[in-house]
């Protein structure tokens, strides 16, 4: 897939003072957020969009308070943050309000995806690939709880996961447990 690239923009923010770059893949536009100068083996945060979480505040996850603490991290010690526009694990924003609806009933958050005859995962990171390239980046440190991104990257090499520390909430908890436990999430 052809991948459009911007320029490079500066963006003050309140978590510091970062630089911008947008990769546009398809309908797709994702953001980079970085800070300079960028070590040899940067620190990399690849977060997924959540819409009800990183805009909203809804508590009903942890991805806001994963966000923040990627962009306070870089501003202290410089790195990047890739904003991939996965909405839901990559079902999209309808898809995962019905899935919350189904939430609603008591299905877990993989039930729910497989419920709607999703994957419990649907995601795939071949444009971070595409975006380390472009930076020059092999090998990074990656802040993640994830398991499935450490082996979602193919030709990158990480170095170390750093992992992201959240306190859960009353909303949140039965969330952070799934993942955990059916997930395999290493918190
Ligand atoms: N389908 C679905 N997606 C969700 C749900 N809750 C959050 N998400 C999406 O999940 C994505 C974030 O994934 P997480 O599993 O929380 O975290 P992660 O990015 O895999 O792992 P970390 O790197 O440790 O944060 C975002 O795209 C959210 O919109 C849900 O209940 N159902
Ligand atoms: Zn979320």
């Amino acid at each position: 897939m052809k991948i459009e690239i911007s320029e490079v923009a500066n963006l003050p923010s309140r978590f510091g003072s970062f630089k911008i770059q947008s990769f546009k893949e398809g309908i797709k536009e994702h953001l980079v957020i970085f800070k300079e100068p960028l070590d040899d083996v940067p620190l990399v945060r690849i977060h997924s969009e959540c819409l009800t979480g990183d805009t909203i505040g809804s508590l009903k996850c942890d991805c806001r308070d994963q966000l923040e603490y990627a962009l306070k991290a870089i501003e202290k010690e410089s790195g990047m943050v890739i904003y991939l526009r996965q909405e839901g694990r990559n079902i999209g924003l309808l898809n995962k309000v019905n899935a919350y609806a189904l939430q609603d009933k008591g299905f877990d958050t993989i039930e729910a995806n497989h419920q709607l005859g999703f994957k419990a995962d649907e995601r795939t990171y071949e444009v971070v690939e595409f975006i380390l390239a472009h930076f020059g980046i092999a090998r990074i440190k990656l802040l993640t709880n994830n398991p499935l991104k450490l082996d979602s990257l193919k030709g990158i090499e990480i170095v170390e996961r750093v992992p992201v520390i959240i306190e859960a909430n009353q909303f949140n908890e039965h969330y952070l447990k799934t993942k955990k436990e059916q997930m395999g999430h290493l918190f």
